[in-house]
Order: structure tokens, then C-alpha cells, then sequence
């Protein structure tokens, strides 16, 4: 992981300028505190005929009244910029969180669980609500301890010029702090981990009982998992407890320490007073008064040391999570640069091998990317504090046009699929290997084999929903460097076993995205290719139906019809289908692979399909079949 401070750099210079005028207000706010010493210095020295201005002490009341006023209104605009500023740190977190998930494999899982594993999306919940929350806290943290640290110098200055001697008791604390916090390090992540732990194992338990209600009644199970649950909340309560009363003393520790040293120093002062002394009243007054400044400051820097470690948790859970500590420059955040580029890529050099070494194709970057542009020679930013625009509206104009949503890649043609040596093995064994096959235009080449021979994996490897080992994919005799981001619509297109619906009508499900470009008589035709116009007939509502979370409302067969109607609509080259079996009896199957290769239905060319099967009427229609067995091709 590189040092916080060069994250905590990165994410400053984000928001710049908002970061700098809201530093600007809280030097103010935290500043003018300071005036009203000199002004009780005044007060008490004209109340004792030392002052050098002989004015009346209402003046110096009046005056110490609108500093009060002043400050009241500095702490209001303060708080607006601040708390754009805040959602603008943890929005970008998020943001960056969410793209690195995202550009895993889709069948891969992601890593950073509570016991070591994969981490359910219950438990991501928490890096997405904790840990961003805890970095935006020592990002806008910084400006609040940069405006008392500049105060304090100050003050120290002013103490100086009235006894450098005891002034120089003001670093004894300052020590006994830094010692302390050092001491505390190691203590304070270790619980803060574990609490950040537990937390992800209530939120990971309470995601999987949502979407496990009917398996947990259908077992008879409520009460165990009421009793894991409860176990489970005992224990975050617990190690959240901990957490919270260590930084608790240790903040309280920083206080007493400040306490105790100003007690000392007062102690010390109090000497130097009198007839004998020489500290007037007044000197006395703002000794005091701005010894105030310097301990106020030491217990806050105390307190932001602990926050600095306690994001250095967050940031190592959160870089775990997406992969990014591993191999980074090299294999990591960089080479992703390169992929994520080829994804946006519209012109017809994405079908080429692309490789880091051709740095120079890569896009300028987008002006609202990153305003002050990035010299060649800094590291590039890291995936988690890489600036984005999120198209917040600003405090005093209006948000910037959110981009475009649609994708521009090229329809291609497809004239030779060829496949060489895929291999893949999940951790725990079991996956494909060596397997090569050519699937050319307008063919239908079916996978079949025993339950576990690997084939859903073939075609996720393929497809890049998991990370091949070993293996290459030729395009029309090019190289697919990337199959995740490269063989999408309209190159290629996939209905899984189990397909993901959403909450929102028919309509939107078939489109996703498609509105402005799909009309409706290719609606109408894509949905009766996959054999759901007759499923559509019987809903009252037609396409308006909404179909419920997850498409609850849809019988197994109509989410694997609709999402195969969904994938038509998008006319891909390549379509895969992984065992339709339970979407389709025989005869509708038939009708579908009818249409599908009815010419007039796929303008200008048919498309080529591949397809896990074990009927006998697909297998008889076949062009090619691939007999898998433990993973491998049986010829
Ligand atoms: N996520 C996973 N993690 C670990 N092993 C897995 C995972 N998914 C599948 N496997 C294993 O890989 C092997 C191949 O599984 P795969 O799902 O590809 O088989 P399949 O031929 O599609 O089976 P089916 O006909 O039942 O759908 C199996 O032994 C399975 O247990």
C-alpha cells in the first residue's frame, strides 16, 4: 500500500479549490478566537489604567460582541463548503470502489471477507458505508488541524514574545502526545479491523437472510438463524465497544496530557506575576488565553494522529477488497488503465493486441477527469483515489451535463471465432482446461456433457466472467487481449443459467438501456424469437408489468425467455445460451431456433451461436458438438 499521505495528497488535490477556500473559511473560524485575547488584553489593561489606547472598556465589550457575530456567520458558510466537500471525498471513494469492483471478472467474487474469503455483497456494504466514511473524515479533518496548527505557531510566537522561557514547557506535551499515539498505533488497528470485521459479518448475515427467506423457511431454520444473527451482533457489539472506548481514552489520554501540562505552565507563570514579576495582568491574560490555542491544537493532533491510523485500516481493507495492493504498478491499477480505455474504445484498433507498452494511444484526459492534468513524471493516481467527475452541482452554479450513456461499439461481423487452449481452475479445483475449438458464421455449436464437466465455466471463461490462466482468443485472426470488455453487444451476448432482472416493468428489463435506439416492432420481434409473446399475452399490464425484485413475480422459464429476449434485442455476432432446458419445452425450443436462424429475423447475416444443451433436438441441429468431460474436450 503507498504511504497515506501520498492517498490523503491525492484526494486533496481532488477538490482543490474547494478544499482551499473551505481551509480559508476555517482559518477564520478557527482565527478569530484569537482577537478576542487581544481584546481582553486591552480591556483588562484599561480597567487597571495600563492600556495604550485609552479607550473606554465598553468599546473593547462592543468590539469582542462583533467578532462573536463574525465568527457565527464564518462557521455557517464554513459548514456548507465543508459538507460539500465531504460528499465530494467519500462520493469519489465510493465511486472508485464501485468502478474497481465492477472491472473484476463478473463470476469472480471479490475477495476481503470477514473470514479471509469471498466477500458477500452484504459484507461490501460496509466498506461502501464505513470505511469511505472514515476517510472522508481525515481528508476534511486535514483543513480543520492545518488552520489550528497555524494558529497554534502563531500563538507560540505571541507566548514567545511574552516569556520564551515558559514557552518552551508548551513542547513537553507535545512529546508525551507523539510518544503516546506512537505506543497506540498498533492497538488501535488491531481493533479497529476487528470491529470493521464484525460489522461485515452482521452485514453479509443480514444480506444473505434477504435473499434466502424462502430457503430458511422451507428448512424450518428462522430460529437458527435468529440465534447466528443475535451471536453475531453480540460480537460486533462487543469489538465495536472496544473500539470506540480505546480511541476514547486515548483521545481522553491527549486531553488529560494537555491538561496536566497547561496546569504546569500556569503553574510556572502564576510565579512570574506581581510586583516582583514581570507579567502584568494583561501579559498574564493572554498568556493564558493563548495557551489555550496551542493545547487546544496538541489534543486535536493527537486525535487526528488516531484518525490517520485508523484510515490506514480502511484504505488497506478497501485496497484489498478491489486486488489493489497486488503486483500494483505492474499487473494492477495500471494494466486496468489500459482495459478500461479499450472498453470505451469506439474505433476498430480495439480488436488489437494492446498492450502497456503503446502508452501513447491512451486518450488525453478529460478535462472534468482531472482539472490540474497529471505531469508525466508523478505516479499515476491510485484506483482508489483516482479522480472521477461525480456531477455534483457546485455551491454556486448549476451541475455540470451528465455524459452520455450510450455506448458506441462498432457492429462487427463475425467471420471465425477461434478459441486456443482456454484454461481455467477455481482455487479449490475443478474448471476447464486446454480446450480449443472454432466457431465460425452462422453455425450452432453446442457444449454438452455430464452435470460438473465444466461447461457454464467454458463459457464464462470465454466470455471473460472468469479470469482465464492460460489461453487466447482470436477475433477474425486478431487477438482479444480483454474478452470481459471486448466481446459485449453488439459482438456478443449471453443468457445464463440463472439470469439477472431487475425491479422495474418488462420494458425495462428488455431494454436496459436501449430506449432511444430500439423501436418497437424489434421489440416486439426480439420478444417473440425467445418465445415470450405469449407469456407477454397473459399479463394484463403487457409490457408495463413490474416484475418484482429479482423478477420474483416470473416463473424460472419466462426469466431465462425475457432474458433471452433481451439479449435478441441487441442483435449481437455471438450469442450464448447456457442450457435453456428449463425456459423451453421441445417444441418452443424448436419455434426459437427456428427464428433464430430464419434469415429475414437477423439482418444482413445469421448470427453464431453457442450453446449448452442436452437435447436431442438441439444436438440433431447442431454444426459442431463438444463432448466435455472433467473440464476437457473428448473428441
Ligand atoms: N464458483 C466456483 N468455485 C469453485 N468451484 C466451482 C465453482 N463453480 C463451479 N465449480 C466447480 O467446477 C466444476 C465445473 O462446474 P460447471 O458449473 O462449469 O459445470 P457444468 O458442466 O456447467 O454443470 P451443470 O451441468 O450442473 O450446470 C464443478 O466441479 C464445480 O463444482
Amino acid at each position: 500500500m503507498p504511504p497515506i499521505t501520498h492517498l490523503l495528497w491525492q484526494l486533496i488535490r481532488y477538490a482543490q479549490r474547494l478544499y482551499w477556500v473551505d481551509t480559508l473559511l476555517w482559518l477564520f473560524i478557527l482565527g478569530l478566537p484569537a482577537v478576542p485575547g487581544l481584546i481582553i488584553r486591552e480591556f483588562f489593561d484599561t480597567l487597571t489604567g495600563e492600556s495604550r489606547f485609552g479607550a473606554s472598556p465598553w468599546v473593547w465589550i462592543g468590539l469582542l460582541l462583533a467578532v462573536g457575530v463574525a465568527r457565527v456567520v464564518a462557521i455557517f458558510v464554513g459548514r456548507i463548503t465543508k459538507t460539500q466537500h465531504r460528499f465530494l471525498i467519500s462520493g469519489l471513494v465510493r465511486h472508485n470502489l464501485l468502478h474497481e469492483l465492477l472491472k473484476r471478472p463478473g463470476a469472480e467474487l471479490a475477495t476481503g471477507g470477514a473470514d479471509g474469503q469471498n466477500a458477500s455483497p452484504g459484507e461490501i456494504l460496509s466498506y461502501f458505508r464505513d470505511d469511505a466514511a472514515q476517510i472522508e473524515d481525515v481528508v476534511v479533518g486535514t483543513n480543520e488541524i492545518f488552520g489550528a496548527g497555524v494558529f497554534a505557531v502563531g500563538s507560540v510566537a505571541l507566548l514567545i514574545s511574552v516569556n520564551p522561557t515558559m514557552t518552551l514547557l508548551v513542547f513537553l506535551p507535545l512529546c508525551a502526545i507523539a510518544l503516546l499515539a506512537h505506543q497506540a498505533e498498533h492497538r488501535l488497528k488491531r481493533y479497529r479491523r476487528a470491529s470493521r470485521q464484525a460489522t461485515q459479518q452482521v452485514t453479509g448475515l443480514i444480506g444473505e437472510l434477504f435473499t434466502a427467506v424462502q430457503a430458511v423457511k422451507v428448512a424450518g431454520a428462522e430460529a437458527q438463524m435468529l440465534e447466528e444473527l443475535e451471536e453475531r451482533c453480540d460480537r460486533r457489539r462487543d469489538l465495536m465497544v472496544r473500539d470506540q472506548v480505546f480511541t476514547a481514552i486515548l483521545n481522553s489520554g491527549f486531553e488529560n496530557i494537555v491538561s496536566i501540562g497547561t496546569g504546569l505552565i500556569l503553574l510556572v507563570a502564576s510565579q512570574s506575576l506581581g510586583t516582583q514579576g514581570d507579567l502584568t495582568v494583561g501579559d498574564f491574560a493572554l498568556f493564558v488565553y493563548y495557551l489555550s490555542f496551542v493545547t487546544y491544537f496538541l489534543a486535536f493532533l493527537g486525535g487526528f494522529i488516531a484518525t490517520i491510523k485508523q484510515s490506514e485500516v480502511s484504505f488497506e481493507r478497501m485496497g484489498k477488497l478491489v486486488g489493489a495492493w497486488e503486483g500494483e504498478r505492474v499487473g494492477g491499477w495500471e494494466s486496468r488503465r489500459v482495459g478500461a480505455w479499450e472498453r470505451g474504445q469506439v474505433d476498430d484498433t480495439s480488436t488489437h493486441e494492446i498492450t502497456e507498452s503503446q502508452p501513447s494511444t491512451l486518450p488525453p484526459t478529460h478535462p472534468l477527469i482531472y482539472p490540474s492534468t497529471h505531469p508525466p513524471t508523478l505516479p499515476p493516481p491510485h484506483p482508489l483515489t483516482h479522480p472521477h467527475p461525480l456531477y455534483l452541482k457546485p455551491i454556486l452554479s448549476s451541475g455540470p451535463a451528465l455524459p452520455s450513456m450510450v455506448t458506441t461499439i462498432a457492429s462487427e461481423p463475425l467471420n471465425e471465432l477461434r478459441v486456443e487452449g482456454l484454461t481455467y481452475c477455481y482455487p479449490g479445483g475443478g474448471g476447464i482446461s486446454d480446450i480449443s475449438f472454432t466457431l465460425t458464421q452462422g453455425s450452432l455449436t453446442v457444449i454438452t456433457g455430464r452435470v460438473g464437466a465444466g461447461k457454464t465455466t467454458l463459457l464464462r471463461v470465454l466470455l471473460g466472467l472468469l479470469p482465464r490462466q492460460s489461453g487466447v482468443l482470436y477475433w477474425n485472426g486478431q487477438p482479444i487481449l480483454d474478452p470481459a470488455t471486448f466481446l459485449v453487444p453488439p459482438r456478443a451476448a449471453y443468457t445464463p443459467q440463472i439470469p439477472q432482472l431487475f425491479s422495474a416493468s418488462l420494458r425495462e428489463n428488455l431494454l436496459l438501456g436501449l430506449s432511444d435506439t430500439v423501436g418497437q416492432e424489434q421489440l416486439d420481434r426480439a420478444i417473440a424469437t425467445a418465445v415470450f409473446d405469449r407469456d407477454l399475452a397473459a399479463m394484463p399490464e403487457g409490457l408495463d408489468t413490474l416484475i418484482g425484485t429479482r423478477g420474483f413475480r416470473l416463473s424460472g422459464g419466462q426469466k431465462q425467455r425475457a432474458a433471452a429476449a433481451r439479449m435478441l434485442l441487441r442483435q449481437p455476432a455471438l450469442m450464448v445460451f447456457d442450457d435453456l432446458s428449463s425456459a423451453l419445452d421441445v417444441e418452443t425450443e424448436q419455434r426459437l431456433w427456428e427464428q433464430i436462424f430464419t434469415p429475414s429475423t437477423h439482418p444482413p447475416l445469421p448470427p453464431t451461436c453457442l450453446v449448452v444443451s442436452h437435447r436431442p433436438s438441439v444436438l440433431n441441429r447442431a454444426s459442431q458438438i463438444l463432448f466435455l468431460e472433467n473440464g476437457r474436450i473428448q473428441s
